[in-house]
């Protein structure tokens, strides 16, 4: 499925990435400029999300005095201009359009005239240049203050800026800007830049289609697929994100990074490796997807419809046959395959046997595939809440993982159901990396 869909993802198709070649690696990345008054914070941002620095190393980062480009590669490659103080649209050397996105960092304190104006200066030569870039502003180090002085100064500071550019021109009010709190010594950043990411992220709409699919057949109230270095959530689905939930999981997965060395060395011996995938599921435990599902597409549920160009109908076909794969964890019987997203969430039904599991077998993958670390945490039933959580971590690719909150009464009676219908996922999943990696060269 995947390499019928990736054959036809030519660059061709997308002329605007050959464009964004570089010329280090010759894949096509999305470029990215991080613009901001000395001392904003740009770098400490770029290091901390891309580079795993501590916030307590920031302290030492020398004054940025020229351009450094950045090469990311998240689920799209990314390149990062990191820019001196005083960098302007003629300093630059390449014309503005070549970037998708701009963001602006101002430190949260800096409500004075000077910060404003040259904030204001930077978006009008950002828009006038072109009109379709998408423009961000990083309210920075809001950790500095007291909640309520917090949200006050991002209020004036959202306040004058928008002034600011309508007293310029009225045209200016249809400038899309978007305004993020951020810190790095919180997930504020994780947050704001992930959506960054998605608005950068063409499959986007088909990614979050698995994901609505995964979580309806799954009694999964909430699942991200994150990118698992830089902690950044590619795809949810469409229920809101409330910033509890999103920092245990940013939580849970910076624990599981840390961890990450030690399992890669048990893994990578053969003796621990037979041991892990031949006995009764300890964690982390392997898991191979060989299991094979040939589920016919019926129909589509998808609030996306295909669009004209072949790789998005192709794109599209891939999500849709992904989700007819999937297995629903609540009656009718566990052989239903289900053809569209139901977002069933009522109480979990008693098992009734035959509980098939999925046809998992036990030996090392094909060498195309990685070892599958699944790995689960159980929390205390919240106030309000009927029994406890359970956050589950797949693999889904080398640089990908699902993490789902699922209650653990589900989990524990049809974790197989579940683990089958990430297998599902991850077969979706990997067919849009792949097709994206061909079509950027990567
Ligand atoms: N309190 C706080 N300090 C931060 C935060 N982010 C960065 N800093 C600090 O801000 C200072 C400047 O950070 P840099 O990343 O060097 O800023 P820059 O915008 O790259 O500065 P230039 O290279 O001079 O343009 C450092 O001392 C960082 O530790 C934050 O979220 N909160």
């Amino acid at each position: 499925m995947a390499t019928n869909y990736a054959a036809t993802a030519t660059t061709s198709q997308r002329p605007h990435l050959s464009n964004n070649r570089s010329p280090a690696d010759g894949v096509a990345r999305t470029k990215i400029l991080l613009l901001g008054l000395r001392r904003a914070g740009k770098t400490s941002i770029q290091q901390f999300l891309f580079n795993n620095m501590q916030p307590s190393q920031t302290f030492y980062l020398e004054t940025t005095m020229r351009i450094t480009k950045h090469a990311i590669d998240t689920i799209i490659p990314l390149e990062i201009w990191d820019c001196p103080a005083n960098t302007t649209v003629e300093s630059l050397g390449v014309p503005l359009a070549q970037f998708a996105t701009i963001i602006f960092v101002i430190d949260i304190r800096d409500l004075y005239n000077q910060p404003i104006s040259k904030l204001v200066e930077f978006i009008i030569a950002s828009y006038e240049a072109n009109p379709d870039i998408i423009l961000e502003v990083f309210v920075h180090k809001a950790e500095k203050l007291q909640e309520d002085d917090k949200i006050e100064n991002f209020r004036q500071i959202h306040e004058r800026v928008s002034d600011r550019l309508l007293d310029m021109s009225p045209e200016y009010e249809q400038m899309q800007l978007n305004f993020h709190l951020t810190s790095i010594y919180d997930n504020t950043l994780h947050e704001a830049f992930s959506r960054v990411l998605q608005k950068l992220t063409e499959p986007l709409p088909y990614l979050e289609e698995l994901m609505n699919v995964f979580c309806a057949n799954s009694q999964s109230s909430k699942a991200f697929l994150f990118d698992i270095n830089s902690k950044l959530y590619v795809a949810t689905d469409a229920s809101p994100v409330d910033a509890a939930t999103h920092n245990l999981c940013c939580d849970y997965l910076n624990m599981l990074n840390n961890f990450m060395p030690l399992y890669k060395s048990a893994l990578s011996s053969p003796d621990r490796h037979r041991q892990l995938t031949g006995a009764s599921a300890p964690t982390p435990t392997l898991i191979s997807t060989e299991s094979s599902r040939t589920a016919s597409l019926s129909s589509s549920s998808g609030k996306h419809s295909a669009s004209p160009t072949p790789e998005h109908s192709q794109r599209s076909t891939l999500a849709r046959n992904a989700s007819t794969g999937f297995l629903h964890t609540a009656p009718p019987p566990v052989s239903t395959i289900y053809p569209s997203a139901q977002h069933d969430r009522g109480p979990t039904p008693p098992l009734t046997p035959p509980q098939t599991p999925p046809p998992h077998t036990l030996k090392a993958p094909p060498p195309r595939f990685y070892p599958y670390a699944t790995t689960t945490m159980s929390l205390p039933s919240q106030a309000g809440t009927r029994g406890t959580t359970t956050i589950t971590y797949h693999a889904i690719t080398k640089n990908l993982a699902l993490m789902a909150l699922v209650p653990t009464t589900v989990f524990e009676e049809r974790r197989g159901l579940v683990e089958y219908n990430v297998v599902a996922l991850r077969e979706g999943v990997q067919g849009i990396c792949e097709t994206e990696e061909e079509a950027r060269g990567a």
